[in-house]
């Protein structure tokens, strides 16, 4: 599914801060979206995920308005998982709170216990299935929102920052997921800070600076710009730097 965006223009009543967009095509296959604090990622991962409509211009699904989508309808299409977990826990255990999706789309009860099983084991979350969900540790927290987002199986999956507070199993547990995904057509977009996590695992960035898109297309045609890199602000994969400050070549990414 293909989610793009035409001439779009918001800003937050009373605020200075814009984000503007003419034209951005976001097509299947897992892509990232970084940029300095406050360049307006979370704003636009809340536009494109329907969250916020009082915008100017298009933001369309398969040529739809996202704008003209029935909630449930933009639940099947659109999943999204917030920066901070706790934004979107209500129920009383793990289960439940990864049942929750399923039953508000219908899916009959034998699919909702086979899928939460899954899920559940997928993320590394079936030992903790009764508990309650503010017991878990952040790193579960944050796995939790992850498969509440994978349960319904959505086309399109947003991720506000899902690597903070993961440890390095956890981290490459969730990139195993991600492309995962991505080989199977869906259209994965996920907030990063970590330039060495998107150089080692990601083939599409999307960046972005003081509101605007300075920057869409093969992580590696922005890698191999350092002074692109450094006017958004950005610390370059450790590895590049390390060659630079070696006066060695720096590496050739391949994503
Ligand atoms: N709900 C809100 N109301 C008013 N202003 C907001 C709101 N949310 C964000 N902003 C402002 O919009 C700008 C962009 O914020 P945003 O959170 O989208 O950036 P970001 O790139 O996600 O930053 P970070 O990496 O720090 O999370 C900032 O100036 C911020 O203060």
């Amino acid at each position: 599914m293909q989610l793009k965006i035409h001439n779009l223009r918001f800003s937050y009543p009373q605020q200075q801060f814009t984000v503007k967009a003419d034209h951005l095509d976001l097509q299947p296959g897992l892509t990232a979206m970084i940029g300095e604090n406050g360049a307006g990622k979370s704003t636009l991962f809340k536009l494109l995920g329907g969250l916020v409509t009082t915008h100017q211009g298009k933001i369309t699904v398969d040529q739809q308005p996202l704008k003209d989508f029935l909630k449930t309808e933009r639940a099947r299409k659109i999943g999204l998982a917030f920066q901070d977990p706790d934004d979107q826990f209500f129920n009383s255990s793990v289960k439940k709170e990864v049942e929750w999706e399923l039953r508000q789309l219908k899916v009959p009860a034998k699919k909702q216990s086979e899928t939460v099983t899954a899920v559940l084991k997928e993320t590394n979350l079936s030992q903790q299935a009764q508990q309650n969900p503010y017991d878990l540790s952040l790193s579960d927290r944050k796995l939790l929102s992850i498969a509440t987002v994978l349960a319904p199986n959505p086309q399109i999956a947003l991720f506000d920052e899902p690597m903070i507070a993961l440890d390095w199993p956890s981290q490459q547990l969730v990139s195993h997921i991600f492309t995962k995904l991505a080989k199977r057509g869906h259209t994965i977009l996920v907030i990063s800070h970590n330039l060495d996590w998107v150089a080692q695992n990601v083939p599409q960035v999307i960046v972005m600076g003081r509101g605007k898109v300075i920057f869409a297309g093969k992580t590696r045609d922005f890698l191999h710009q350092p002074t692109l890199v450094k006017k958004s602000n950005l610390l370059l994969p450790k590895v590049t730097r390390l060659t630079m400050a070696l006066g060695i070549n720096p590496p050739q990414y391949r994503l």
